[in-house]
């Protein structure tokens, strides 16, 4: 799989179509998006290399297309299509998100795997060691909050974690992770953002009288959930709601949104752009 993005000019998929051709690469999908107003070309194509020629690897390829890259001013990767992502999941107290997670991984419903959980409670290893994957209690306080985002990089590196996912994360990133982290971190809040940023959506909403209650996979970001938004759910609810029951109304919602973000992430269909994203679906 190619995704690439790269200054607007003439003739691009001629460019790369005629890349793959050269390498006798057989297209199965090919996504393009052309942001003419910021003059900004988007796209990911899922091709494999014709059985009756050598097969030049990912390494192989990768190393033939940088010389296209650098002329059209394109980053780009390449990599096996199949291949799962290396996911760490942070969670806190509620579970429904980091529960959906481990289903659709174990299922290969996500083509994810999450390679250890890290938590600042103790509450779910039982469920998560039940799955076979390693638990890490991290507790964090004001004053440990160094000690604890160190731990986690730790583990970011020992484990090659390639995503990070906050499934109902509810400490908030220093500026340093986040900023370490841009582009490989997905936070799920528990809001149609940018209604109701910060602590305690739901209550927010109730106290508004909404018709409607939201959630938000997006980016993690210095700015408390301002990332580029990647994917969103909305369901219907009424007056009849209280806050109880919105956070228990919202629970397939924000699965729904994680698990679509994390599923296009893994796929290679979401690409940064400025505070937005694009994605190739
Ligand atoms: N740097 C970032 N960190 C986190 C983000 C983010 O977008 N950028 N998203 C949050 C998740 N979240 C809403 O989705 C959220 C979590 C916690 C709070 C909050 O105010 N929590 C505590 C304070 C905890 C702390 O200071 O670390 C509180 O309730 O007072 C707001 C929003 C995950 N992290």
């Amino acid at each position: 799989m190619l995704t690439l993005d790269c200054p607007e000019r003439p003739n691009l998929v001629h460019a790369l179509t005629g890349f793959l051709m050269r390498h006798h690469g057989d297209i199965l999908e090919l996504k393009q998006f052309d942001d003419f107003r910021a003059g900004h070309f988007f796209l990911r194509v899922h091709f494999v290399v014709g059985q009756a020629h050598p097969d030049p690897g990912v390494d192989g390829l990768r190393t033939a297309f940088a010389g296209l890259a650098t002329e059209l001013g394109a980053r780009f990767t390449i990599r096996e299509a199949g291949a799962r992502t290396r996911v760490l999941v942070m969670v806190s107290r509620f579970a429904h998100a980091l529960n959906d997670l481990l289903f659709r991984t174990r299922t290969g419903d996500l083509p994810a795997e999450i390679v250890a959980v890290v938590s600042n409670h103790p509450d779910h290893r039982d469920l998560v060691e039940w799955h076979g994957i390693p638990y890490f209690h991290v507790p964090v306080t004001a004053a440990t909050k160094p000690e604890a985002e160190a731990r986690l990089l730790e583990l970011v590196d020992a484990l090659d974690v390639e995503l990070v996912v906050l499934a109902r994360y509810m400490q908030i990133l220093s500026d340093d992770l986040a900023t370490r982290l841009t582009g490989r971190a997905i936070n799920i809040h528990h809001s149609f953002l940018p209604s109701f940023k910060g602590a305690q959506p739901y209550h927010q909403a109730y106290e508004r009288g909404v018709k409607t209650v939201g959630a938000t996979a997006h980016y993690v970001s210095s700015d408390l959930d301002e990332g580029p938004i990647i994917s969103q759910q909305v369901q219907d609810v009424d007056h009849a709601f209280g806050p109880e029951e919105l956070v228990a109304a919202g629970r397939d919602t924000e699965c729904k949104a994680l698990s679509n973000a994390v599923r296009w992430h893994c796929e290679g269909r979401v690409f940064l752009h400025g505070n937005r994203t694009v994605v190739l679906r």
